[in-house]
């Protein structure tokens, strides 16, 4: 087994970016190993309209430190008042990858989220016409659907459907946390997909809970059972074209995530590529890597891959423990063990 490994350079299908200092800190986290990114939608206020999602983009733009190469790839926040003609426009000017659907309440930040589906069917249609993929947060948020049912649930009685009602309409269940979500994405033909978080991959949910609460590992969708980290873990290293890595690497300050009612979400970004390797490497699948991080997501989008790469080593890696931002610091994820990859600066 050779100690070095250079993939082609990956990107990152459901990123949080944040705004302003938040986003100053976090994006080159994500631009040192990345190349592009599908930047998720759910600001304050959220970024509906093809305007906002062009400002949000110079914003980001100029976040960007001198030096860094990054591209955003904008996603719309789909709203009951979504316009299909705006939809249309900002997906002709090349601009907007995909619109993000959540559920009304399903997360963080998405009170504005859909609650009657009916209201969006003119906006799926259009997008089944010119093939606008539809980013899906699939929970349910009824309050009497257990948190650990509610993905299973909305597949059945909200994703199923819907693809059903809408055949052509190009489909990521997005940071798939269960059996049932690599089954349904299985089940489906080229227009499904599904992405994968990193931190899911490792941790399951006697990691959040056992000997004391972990608030840098709650998450939403939060982490299940063993036997669907396992059949994650599968998933990603199978070289499947349906699976590819979504971090969802979604930043909140410490004070935000060590209170009482704290906020959901794991910070990734900056050590992803290890984190990654070492799982591969112990599911013996490093040699899929690649597929998963490089090659699968740009094949679903239907953009060109990275022309250049990235460079693996095996040796511990050096990685800060906390990024210090204007709002404060945020956690870098921590999985508990020695990492043994590292990432070869560029
Ligand atoms: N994943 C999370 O736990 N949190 C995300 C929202 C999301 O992706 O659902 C966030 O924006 O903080
Ligand atoms: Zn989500
Ligand atoms: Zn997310």
């Amino acid at each position: 087994m050779s100690d070095t490994l250079t993939i082609i350079r990956p990107d990152d299908w459901h990123l949080h970016l944040r705004d302003g200092a938040m986003l100053t800190a976090v994006l080159p986290e994500t631009a040192r190993h990345f190349a592009r990114a599908i930047v998720m939608p759910n600001l304050v206020p959220p970024v509906v309209t093809g305007a906002q999602a062009a400002a949000y983009k110079e914003r980001i733009m100029a976040a960007l430190p001198e030096g860094m190469t990054f591209e955003p790839l904008m996603t719309l926040y789909l709203t009951e008042d979504t316009d299909p003609d705006d939809v249309a426009a900002a997906h002709a000017s090349g601009m907007v990858k995909a619109v993000k659907l959540y559920p009304a309440g399903a997360t963080t930040n998405s009170a504005s989220g859909v609650t009657n589906f009916d209201k969006v069917r003119p906006v799926l249609e259009k997008m089944a016409e010119i093939g606008l993929p539809l980013c899906v947060h699939g929970e349910v948020t009824a309050p009497e659907i257990d948190i650990f049912d509610r993905e299973a649930v909305f597949i059945d009685t909200v994703l199923d459907p819907l693809r059903r009602a809408t055949p052509d309409l190009r489909v990521v269940m997005e940071h798939i946390t269960t059996k049932q979500g690599v089954e349904y994405a299985r089940s489906g033909d080229e227009t499904l997909g599904a992405t994968i978080t990193t931190h899911h991959l490792i941790l399951n949910r006697n990691h959040l809970l056992v000997g004391g609460i972990k608030p840098h590992y709650y998450c939403l969708p939060v982490a299940k059972r063993e036997e669907h980290r396992l059949a994650l873990r599968a998933a990603a290293t199978s070289g499947e074209a349906r699976f590819f890595l979504g971090t969802d690497s979604a930043p909140h300050t410490d004070p935000n995530k060590e209170q009482a009612c704290g906020c959901a979400g794991c910070f990734t970004a900056t050590n992803t590529m290890s984190l990654l390797a070492q799982v591969f490497e112990e599911e013996g699948a490093l040699a899929q890597l690649e597929a998963f991080t490089s090659k699968n997501g740009p094949a679903f989008y239907r953009l060109p891959e990275n022309t250049d790469t990235l460079t693996l080593t095996k040796s511990a890696p050096n990685y800060p423990k906390k990024i210090i931002t204007g709002e404060g610091e945020v956690t870098v994820f921590d999985p508990g063990y020695p990492l043994t990859w590292g990432v070869v600066p560029a």
